[in-house]
């Protein structure tokens, strides 16, 4: 477990994006106001991102193209049948960039089991809490060698 105030969760996101490989996908599960964006903003801002990182909780899923790794940066809040999943073709952005998803749950039980799972939690001293779940597929990428607190 880390605990992060906010200049560490973009220390957090940059960490992150140094494992991160195309066909990657990261959940990113916590309640409203975890951070979970601002940790994504860390990621894509270590990718070469420079501008804007709106939260996708309208659009769902919102494209990085131009930057070292393509990043799906998407939020499944709105989503209320996983059947719905299906439009969005989040799994063609995994063959040449990662998917990073908010609120993954709203997928469903079975949704990527060779996932990340990332979860953050507000602690009563203001930080967040960052813990993990790590598949098979990234034992020895996570956690990085380096504690970003
Ligand atoms: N590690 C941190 N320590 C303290 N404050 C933080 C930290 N990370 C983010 N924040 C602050 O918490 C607020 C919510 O962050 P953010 O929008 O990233 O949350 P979120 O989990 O994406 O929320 P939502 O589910 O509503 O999209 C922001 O004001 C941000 O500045």
């Amino acid at each position: 477990m880390w605990q992060l105030d906010e200049p560490a969760m973009a220390q957090a996101g940059a960490a992150l994006a140094g494992v991160l490989q195309a066909g990657d996908v990261v959940m990113l599960s916590g309640p409203l106001g975890a951070g979970k964006t601002t940790l994504v903003r860390g990621v894509l801002a270590a990718l070469g991102h420079e501008g804007e990182v709106p939260s996708p909780t309208f659009a769902i899923v919102q494209p990085y193209d131009a930057i070292r790794l393509p990043i799906a940066h998407a939020d499944l809040y709105r989503i209320e049948d996983p059947a719905e999943l299906e439009e969005l073709g989040l799994d063609d952005q995994l063959l040449d960039g990662a998917l990073l998803v908010e609120w993954p749950e709203r997928a469903g039980e079975a949704a990527w089991p060779h996932a990340l799972r990332l979860s953050l939690q507000p602690l009563p001293d203001g930080r967040r809490a960052l813990t993990w779940d790590v598949p098979k597929s990234w034992e020895g990428r996570w956690p990085p060698p380096q504690n970003p607190t």
